[in-house]
């Protein structure tokens, strides 16, 4: 117990103002994915404002803004060539066409953790690149957001019929609702 880190107390004024105030797609402090994973080298894919960042792509300028806004004092800097940031990297471009240049433009080798949270009819396309850049490793997590609200069908289906992978559903709610919702969390079996 003790004086919550700035980057809680953004998250909690955050989560305050969208139960009270005006509801947004963060991914939310009921789903949340604290409970479900610990990785070092993380992907996110869709940023919107920053609530659950670490190594980000976001190609809508709107939305990136909002990061380098909320997340400045941890030293966020709009990327010319990638640089290597203090804590985040954020990308303003679409997922499709930047997960190829990950090992060149980041020296990533594989990723730990990928939290899928951007447009439900990318996660599929993209998981059969990071497969297919070999950015994936025995034991990457995948773990995507609203697989049942808005859905992903053939992402789930992908992921839950696929001997690649060990697939579990964590049932939630739609952040800030009563309608459900929920993470996937699934295991890269190579
Ligand atoms: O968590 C989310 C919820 C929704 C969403 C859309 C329509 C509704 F009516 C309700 C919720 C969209 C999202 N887009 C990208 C990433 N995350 C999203
Ligand atoms: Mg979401």
């Amino acid at each position: 117990v003790g004086e919550r880190r700035p980057s809680q107390r953004v998250i909690q004024a955050i989560d305050q103002f969208c139960r009270q105030k005006e509801w947004a797609m963060n991914v939310g402090d009921e789903k949340g994915m604290h409970h479900v994973v610990n990785p070092a080298t993380v992907l996110e894919l869709g940023t919107y404002c920053g609530y659950s960042t670490l190594i980000t792509l976001e190609f809508n300028p709107h939305y990136a803004q909002l990061l380098y806004e909320s997340t400045e004092s941890e030293r966020v800097h709009k990327p010319k060539r990638c640089d290597v940031f203090f804590q985040v990297q954020l990308v303003e471009e679409a997922s499709g066409d930047w997960i190829p240049k990950m090992r060149t433009e980041f020296g990533v080798e594989t990723f730990d953790l990928v939290f899928l949270d951007h447009w439900k009819d990318r996660y599929l396309p993209d998981t059969k690149l990071l497969e297919d850049c070999g950015l994936l490793r025995k034991g990457s997590v995948l773990l995507a957001d609203n697989v049942i609200f808005p859905g992903t069908p053939e992402y789930l289906e992908y992921v839950r019929s696929s001997p690649q992978y060990e697939s579990q559903y964590f049932q939630s709610h739609l952040e800030y609702t009563k309608v459900e919702d929920g993470l996937e969390k699934s295991v890269y079996l190579d």
